[in-house]
């Protein structure tokens, strides 16, 4: 296992640099990256994703390139315009209702989104679960004006049940991100007709294959989403959209510009708004360059002794 540490370019969902673990089995690297707050049930799945790659256990693909939109963090309507134009995407996903901003602010942030991407651009937001009901009505209908026109919502409310009841009142789509990876019951999402799209993230729940029977299963769209990986975590993201029967919507996986440096020697970067499948070679240099300092691999070795007795205990 080889551990990095990469500064973010600007504050992602708390986090200023992201630290991940690189296991390497007989097909190569795999991701290991769950947040540092996660204990061990909730890293566990993750685990089994990296495992997953590094066998080289992947469905075959269905298609060679996947369209991804820009992700814009709740940053100032300048720095949103500029991380759009330079994206080179024809999707932004666009984060709204962070901790300590306005409704004015997203307001500010979704005009100029629009003002880079053009008129033919497609505009998504993700709340996070951070609005109630009336609150993500309201705000639902002020953000679909400013970005004159919204795509979907991820995410509006924090519970399943909240997600529902905000669907059966706006006309906007709504998807779902943490009433999926985080809940005891993804399918409750399906049950309660909770959301028009399911956004799947590969590490959370548990590789590439689980989140392909989860596709099947939920009856949903699908979005597939990064965790904030690096290259090597990107690429089985990628490998699950590629996989997946039908992808109508561009997927969360132009995450790599979020971030200061990479691991791979070909970072997966979008061109022409679109990310091609593969595996992407892995740079010893970048290792040593980015190598986490010895106390926080000591800390990744313990998490990753926890998990594997969780594995275990599982199997037996
Ligand atoms: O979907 C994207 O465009 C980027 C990925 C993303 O937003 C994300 C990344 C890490 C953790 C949570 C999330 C999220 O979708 O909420
Ligand atoms: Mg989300």
């Amino acid at each position: 296992m080889r551990v990095v540490s990469i500064p973010m370019r600007t504050r992602f969902r708390g986090v200023t640099v992201r630290e991940a673990a690189l296991v390497r089995g007989p097909a190569g690297w795999g991701e290991w990256s769950p947040f540092l707050e996660y204990d061990t049930s909730v890293a566990e799945p993750w685990l089994r994703c990296a495992e997953e790659a590094a066998a080289g256990d992947w469905p075959a693909p269905l298609r060679d390139v996947v369209p991804v939109n820009v992700t814009v963090p709740a940053v100032g309507p300048e720095q949103a315009h500029t991380i759009v134009l330079q994206g080179g995407c024809r999707t932004a996903k666009v984060k709204v209702a962070e901790p300590g901003q306005s409704l004015a602010d997203d307001e500010a942030r979704l005009e100029a989104v629009r003002d880079a991407i053009g008129p033919d651009g497609k505009i998504r937001v993700d709340a996070n679960g951070a609005w109630s009901v009336e609150e993500a009505v309201r705000a639902i209908a002020v953000l679909d004006r400013a970005a004159g026109g919204l795509e979907y919502v991820e995410q509006p409310t924090a519970t399943v049940e909240d997600l529902a009841a905000v669907r059966r009142r706006v006309q906007v789509p709504i998807a779902a991100d943490e009433s999926i990876r985080r809940a005891a019951d993804p399918y409750r999402v399906r049950d309660l007709e909770a959301a028009d799209i399911a956004v799947l993230k590969v590490q959370p729940l548990g590789g590439v294959r689980a989140c392909l029977r989860i596709a099947e299963e939920i009856g949903l769209p699908v979005v597939v989403s990064s965790a904030l990986e690096t290259s090597v975590g990107i690429a089985a993201g990628i490998a699950l959209a590629a996989a997946l029967p039908e992808l109508p919507y561009a997927c969360g996986l132009a995450t790599v510009q979020l971030l200061t440096d990479d691991v791979a020697t070909s970072p997966l970067l979008p061109v022409d708004g679109a990310l091609r499948i593969g595996s992407p070679a892995v740079d010893e240099a970048a290792l040593d360059r980015l190598a986490a300092a010895p106390d926080r691999i000591a800390w990744w070795e313990t998490r990753l002794a926890a998990c594997r007795l969780l594995q275990q205990d599982g199997r037996s």
